[in-house]
This record gives C-alpha cells, structure tokens and sequence, in this order.
C-alpha cells in the first residue's frame, strides 16, 4: 500500500487552525460568558482576524448598544444584528464573537450555523452574575431584578445555544487558559506522542 504523506500539525495553535480551515470561528453564549475578551485571545493565538459583532454594530451606526436599545428597540436592534452578521461571515478564517442574543435570533442562527464553526462559551449563573454586575453596558439587564433576568435568559436561552457545533465550559480561570480550552475543543485531544505540546 502507498503511504500517503501528510503535513504534520505539531502545535495545538497548527492543529486548531488545519481543524478550522477556512471556517470562521464562532463564539456564542450568554452576557459575561467571555466571548468577547476570550475571543480576541483566541485569533490572536491563531493568527487570524477578530470582530466583535457588537463592536461592528457600534461602528456602523455610530452607537453605542445601549443607545441603540434605547433610541429603536430591541427589534430593530435584531434586524441590524442580522444584517451584520451576515456580512462579516463572508469572510474567513476569523474568530467571530457574538453578542449574547444573536444565535437566539432563527434568521441570525440560520446565518451562524452555515457561516462556520460554533462554540458555545457555557457559564453557571453566578460566574455570568459576577461579570456582568460591574458594568451598565448591557440594556437587557436594566430591570428590577438583573439577576433574575440573566437566570431567566439562562433558562430560555441555554437548550438553543446547545444546537452549537461545540461546547466550552467557561471558568474562572485565566482568559489565555479559556482561549486554549477553545481551541484544544476545534484540534481535538493531541497525539499521546506529543502530549506534552504547548
Ligand atoms: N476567564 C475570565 N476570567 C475573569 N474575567 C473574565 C473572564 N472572561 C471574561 N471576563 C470578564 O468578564 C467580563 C465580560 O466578558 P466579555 O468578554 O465582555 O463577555 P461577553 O462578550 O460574553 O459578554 C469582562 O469584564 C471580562 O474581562
Ligand atoms: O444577550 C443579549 O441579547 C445581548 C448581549 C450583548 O452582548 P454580550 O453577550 O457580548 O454582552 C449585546 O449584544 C446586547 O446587549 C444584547
Ligand atoms: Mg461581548
């Protein structure tokens, strides 16, 4: 039999991107998940280009997410969502990171799921608590009770964000060492004779 020879991926940064090929990398999750923070970490340590959904809204409409919650409403917040979204998959490879409601939107999830690899960033309620408490930049959770309304998102939202391709557990440990999670995730476990790698 002819042995076929084929290029060895020998880091995990390698094997993370010959796994994406040029698939974008999604990230999804609730508000505080770390997708926008991890998410950056992760293109950097691929080597590929990284946008924020949210921060491409803000830029082309010149903004900010609150304001526009405030000035239009959630729905049309939707709408501009989608339509961004949909552009910037055009391209890949990139690492994507998504605000919160986007993979909980069917038009937008349609785009997600045909426009590359997601990962699902899931957090326990207080991890997310925790985060999200110490800013006021997220309209969602202006109401009596935030903490409940991010446990009620949790329970509507989780078994949608469960439709993605992968799932991280998102910790309190050190950004770099989620950024790593996720791409051990994409790479799949490493060949026992290089398990000591990275
Ligand atoms: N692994 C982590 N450890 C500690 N803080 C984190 C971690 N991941 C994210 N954070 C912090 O939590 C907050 C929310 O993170 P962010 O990336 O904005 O989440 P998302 O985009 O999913 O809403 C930020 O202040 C960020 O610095
Ligand atoms: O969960 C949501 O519906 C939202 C999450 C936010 O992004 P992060 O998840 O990055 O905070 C932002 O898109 C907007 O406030 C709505
Ligand atoms: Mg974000």
């Amino acid at each position: 039999m002819t042995e076929i020879s084929l290029p060895i991926a020998d880091t995990l940064r390698d094997r993370a991107r010959a796994a994406l090929g040029s698939r974008n990398l999604i990230l999804v999750g609730l508000m505080g998940a770390g997708k926008s923070s991890v998410g950056r970490i992760v293109a950097t340590q691929l080597g590929i280009p990284f946008v924020d959904t949210d921060l491409e809204i803000e830029r082309v409409s010149r903004m900010t997410i609150p304001e526009l919650f405030a000035a239009y409403g959630e729905e049309e917040f939707r709408a501009l969502e989608t339509r961004v979204i949909r552009r910037l998959l055009r391209h890949g490879p990139r690492v994507v990171s998504t605000g919160g409601g986007a993979f909980i939107n069917e038009r937008t999830r349609h785009h997600l799921k045909q426009g590359g690899l997601s990962v699902w960033l899931k957090a326990d309620l207080d991890v997310l608590w925790d985060r999200v408490n110490k800013r006021d930049n997220r309209p969602l959770l202006k109401t009596e009770n935030p903490r409940q309304t991010l446990e009620n998102l949790m329970i509507a939202r989780y078994p949608i964000y469960a439709e993605a391709d992968v799932t991280v557990q998102s910790r309190d440990v050190r950004k770099e060492q989620m950024a790593k999670e996720i791409l051990v995730s994409i790479a799949g476990p490493a060949d026992e004779s290089r398990e000591n790698e990275q």
